[in-house]
């Protein structure tokens, strides 16, 4: 874990994702939500099982794992990757992830989410959802086609209500803040496709991670 100032609570970061695989876009956010939150750190998850996708992740848990670490090897301090959901034997419920996070860091630390839009239109759907704002507070990152009007109305009233402008006034949990990044078009889906019909992809990967992919011949 990365130091915090001794005089304030640590500031943490979780960006959780099923990385099949992990693209230049996460790569991106997790920079964008170090920064802007001024976060000691940003645990990257790769979700172990992801129970809410219609189809399973291609690549092995083990292999989603060694794409972020090898990506994280040469990144700038503050992002590490964190195998907890991956060691889970059942669902990756992101509830319990920050639970546990909460039990290990104490009710002073400042803990924060990040998702895309895609997934907060899918908020209302997840595992004790209302619980996630008590446990931490919600970065979002918007992603192209998001609209806010489309939200569930219980996750469109948290998101009128719990936005704040002013963070000189840090809370452990219960706060929305949508990063400042223009929307990226990215996605591990259109990747996964232009690397099945041979199209190069080294713009939109880490150097890492297309190494790992052809060494292991992986989404042919
Ligand atoms: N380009 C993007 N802009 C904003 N958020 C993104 C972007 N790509 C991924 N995310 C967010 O990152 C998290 C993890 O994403 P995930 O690993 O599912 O990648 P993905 O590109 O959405 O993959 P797939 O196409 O397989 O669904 C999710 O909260 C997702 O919304
Ligand atoms: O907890 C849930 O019920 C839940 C439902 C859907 C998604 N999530 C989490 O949201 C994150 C992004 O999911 P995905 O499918 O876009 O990679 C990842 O950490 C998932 O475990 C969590």
């Amino acid at each position: 874990m990365a130091t915090s100032p001794a005089e304030r609570p640590p500031r943490v970061g979780v960006f959780g994702g099923t990385f099949d695989p992990l693209h230049a876009a996460h790569l991106r956010l997790a920079r964008a939500f170090r920064d802007q939150l001024a976060l000691d750190e940003v645990r990257l998850i790769p979700a172990g099982q992801p129970y809410h996708r219609e189809h399973a992740p291609h690549a092995s848990a083990a292999q989603r794992l060694a794409m972020l670490d090898a990506a994280l090897a040469t990144e700038a301090p503050g992002l590490v990757s964190d195998d907890r959901e991956v060691r889970r034997a059942r669902p990756a419920y992101t509830v319990d992830t920050l639970q546990e996070l909460r039990d290990e860091l104490g009710a002073e630390a400042e803990l924060w989410f990040l998702i895309g839009g895609d997934s907060l239109q899918q908020l209302h759907t997840w595992q004790r959802w209302p619980q996630l704002l008590r446990l931490a507070n919600l970065a979002v990152a918007i992603r192209p086609g998001f609209v806010a009007a489309d939200l569930d109305p219980a996750v469109a009233a948290l998101w009128q209500a719990r936005q704040v402008s002013d963070f000189s006034n840090r809370t452990p949990s219960g706060t929305i803040r949508a990063l400042d990044l223009p929307p990226i078009t990215l996605s591990a889906t259109a990747i996964r496709q232009q690397l099945a019909t041979g199209q190069d992809c080294s713009a939109l990967l880490p150097a890492a991670v297309l190494a790992y992919i052809r060494q292991h011949r992986l989404y042919r």
